[in-house]
């Protein structure tokens, strides 16, 4: 199962790229920009990786972010993230960044977007792979803030697919940025939020109704309200769900009781991704591993959830033509 999972076609619909700073390219940078860290080496970083709830994790995750500096230190995470996903069978992938992470720290936006750009051209290029770019606002901070993002970003609109919502989910509903979200529709971005992690299904609704998303990221909260479920699924509402995350925040206490195989049961599309794999323990293929082992999904659930990526996926009609056509030809060679 694992070398079917390996060579299976896939689409990662929610990564942040802050996410996949792995400890030893944080000690290359920080060497390289002169920056002292917190920790003496990788190993005692990767120590520091256990997590009680999403804050937990946000804390040192924003802290890390600190040695991304220059527009090179964002190609360089880039260009790592996409050969690993590459080296995966990602065919396509759609990446958020945190503008605010940076720019609070007087990074300008331009150093971000150029560097993170650059490294989606050249592994396009040079890999095949397709990828778009998803601006997050950071919910723990006002809407005020998101808005001042989004004008900034204005200039970027090419580079820019869609715009999501992220970080700290509890006391900062979807409500909060009605605004931010109208505008952003106005100039024609896709819009996701995260709803639905850590915060109540109540998150979800709103994120729906009030933001207008055409995805959810995480929405595993969604089975507490089986109104909502049978929304999801009449809507065909994709879940960007990434199971090696919320086992590391303790959203499940264990993979066992994941609730994915039940949704997909059900009929929601839910996808799998792996969020913020340097942290969380394992890219595209252990997510899937891992949740295939505990929850035994079979082949044709694994093509499913492929397929449900592909379709939820902002990629061109086109594009979407030939990566179906690459998965279809796969499930049907590697049937048992
Ligand atoms: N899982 C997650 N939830 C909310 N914000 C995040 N930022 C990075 N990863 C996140
Ligand atoms: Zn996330």
């Amino acid at each position: 199962m694992e070398a079917f999972i390996h060579g299976l076609p896939k689409a990662e619909l929610h990564l942040h790229i802050e996410g996949t700073l792995e400890p030893e390219l944080m000690f290359d940078l920080a060497k390289r920009n002169g920056i002292k860290l917190a920790y003496p080496s990788v190993e005692a970083v990767r120590q520091a990786y256990q997590f009680s709830n999403l804050q937990d994790f946000l804390d040192i995750y924003y802290a890390g972010a600190a040695v991304l500096q220059t527009e090179q230190d964002f190609y360089d995470l880039t260009w790592a993230y996409l050969q690993k996903a590459h080296s995966q069978t990602v065919r396509h992938t759609e990446i958020f960044f945190d503008p605010q992470t940076h720019t609070a720290r007087g990074i300008p936006f331009s150093t971000v977007i150029n560097g993170i750009h650059r490294a989606l051209q050249d592994a396009h290029q040079q890999m095949g792979i397709t990828s778009q770019l998803i601006l997050c606002f950071l919910r723990h901070l006002s809407a005020e803030e998101a808005m001042r993002t989004l004008e900034e970003a204005l200039p970027y609109n090419a580079w820019i697919a869609g715009v999501g919502l992220d970080s700290s989910e509890k006391g900062h509903p979807p409500s909060k940025f009605v605004d931010v979200f109208q505008r952003a529709r106005q100039e024609g971005w896709r819009i996701v939020a995260h709803a639905g992690e850590e915060g109540p299904a109540q998150y979800v609704w709103e994120a729906l109704d009030l933001l207008g998303v055409q995805r959810i990221d995480h929405g595993v909260r969604s089975t507490d309200d089986p109104r909502l479920i049978d929304r999801l699924v009449r809507e065909g509402v994709a879940l960007t769900v990434c199971p090696l995350s919320n086992i590391k925040l303790r959203v499940f206490d264990r993979m066992e009781h994941h609730n994915l195989k039940t949704m997909l049961e059900q009929g929601v599309r839910v996808t799998i991704n792996s969020d913020d794999p340097a942290y969380f323990g394992g890219y595209m293929d252990e997510n899937f591993t891992a949740a295939q082992q505990a929850l035994g999904l079979n082949k044709d659930q694994l093509g499913q959830i492929s397929r449900n990526a592909f379709e939820a996926s902002f990629v061109s009609e086109a594009r979407r033509k030939e990566l179906m056509f690459e998965l279809e030809r796969y499930l049907a060679k590697n049937a048992d």
